[in-house]
């Protein structure tokens, strides 16, 4: 037999960002494929509400509220899961944002903002993981990058160095603990309306500059980047490790 499982069920998938957004349809997406979910995000109303509908599907739901720029939160939120022997199979280092500033007006407070959320954060999640998933033998790290990663964007440096940076971020962690059954992979998707992107994306102008340089001649769906993201934390993505999928429409090979 060849088809593998897509199925996450047995597996506990910590996503961060997980109160709205892209953060939040993983969340539910990977409920639905069967995991058991950690929420974190700084808004406990938000993980209430992912929470609840995760718990009607019958899956469980642990929410943390935490800043994830603060080494302290994460730390003691790594702590509390320890405490209560929730185990962690996956983790999604989905929070993140922007600033969309000239690279010649940003400040040094945008600078350390966007650093500190986008990838000082996955940085600190993926080695509190890292030590787990290296004793169990066992895991799934899934970096959520951006387009801005690979191409220039006009949404901002600072941003598209932290995608960038999340991207080799993944192949050194890859390359580094392969050895010890954990896989590092990342998403580059393109856009996708969020609260984080619903105001560009709601100009007439921008979004059909937008639309021109994508091949499929539309932004995406959340459905469409929870596939891909449930296919690389699966068993059917296990000799995939270290690399980043653009999930773009085609965005990213649009030359002329
Ligand atoms: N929406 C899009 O078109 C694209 C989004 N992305 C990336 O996808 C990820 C999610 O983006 P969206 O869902 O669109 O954004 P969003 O702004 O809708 O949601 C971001 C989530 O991260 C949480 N968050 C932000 N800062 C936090 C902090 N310091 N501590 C804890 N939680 C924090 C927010 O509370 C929210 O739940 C981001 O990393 C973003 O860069 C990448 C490419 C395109
Ligand atoms: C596609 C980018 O990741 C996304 O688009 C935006 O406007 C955001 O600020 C990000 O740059």
């Amino acid at each position: 037999m060849y088809l593998p499982s897509f199925s996450l069920a047995g597996k506990t998938a910590m996503i961060t960002g997980a109160g709205r957004g892209i953060g939040r349809a993983l969340a539910i997406g990977f409920a639905e494929a069967g995991a058991d979910v950690i929420l974190v995000s700084r808004t406990r109303k938000d993980l209430d509400e992912v929470a609840g509908l995760v718990q009607e599907m019958g899956r469980k739901a642990y929410t943390y509220a935490a800043d994830v720029t603060q080494k302290q939160e994460i730390q003691s939120l790594y702590h509390s899961l320890d405490t209560d022997h929730i185990p962690l199979h996956i983790l999604v280092n989905n929070a993140g944002m922007n600033i969309r500033s000239k690279a010649l007006d940003v400040t040094e407070e945008e600078w350390e903002t966007i650093i500190n959320t986008n990838l000082r954060s996955a940085f600190y999640f993926s080695q509190e993981a890292g030590k787990r998933m290296k004793e169990a033998g066992y895991g799934r790290i899934l970096n959520i990058s951006s387009v801005g990663g690979h191409v220039a964007l006009r949404t901002g440096v600072v941003y598209a160095s932290t995608k960038a940076a999340l991207i080799q971020m993944t192949k050194n962690l890859a390359l580094e603990w392969g050895k010890y059954g954990i896989n590092v992979n990342a998403i580059g998707p393109w856009y996708f309306k969020t609260p984080l992107t619903e105001k560009l994306l709601a100009d007439e102008a921008y979004l059909n500059d937008i639309l021109s340089r994508t091949p499929l001649n539309r932004v995406g769906e959340l459905q469409e980047l929870v596939g891909p993201a449930v296919f690389l934390a699966s068993d059917a993505g296990s000799y995939c490790t270290g690399q980043t999928l653009f999930v773009d429409g085609g965005m990213t090979v649009y030359g002329f």
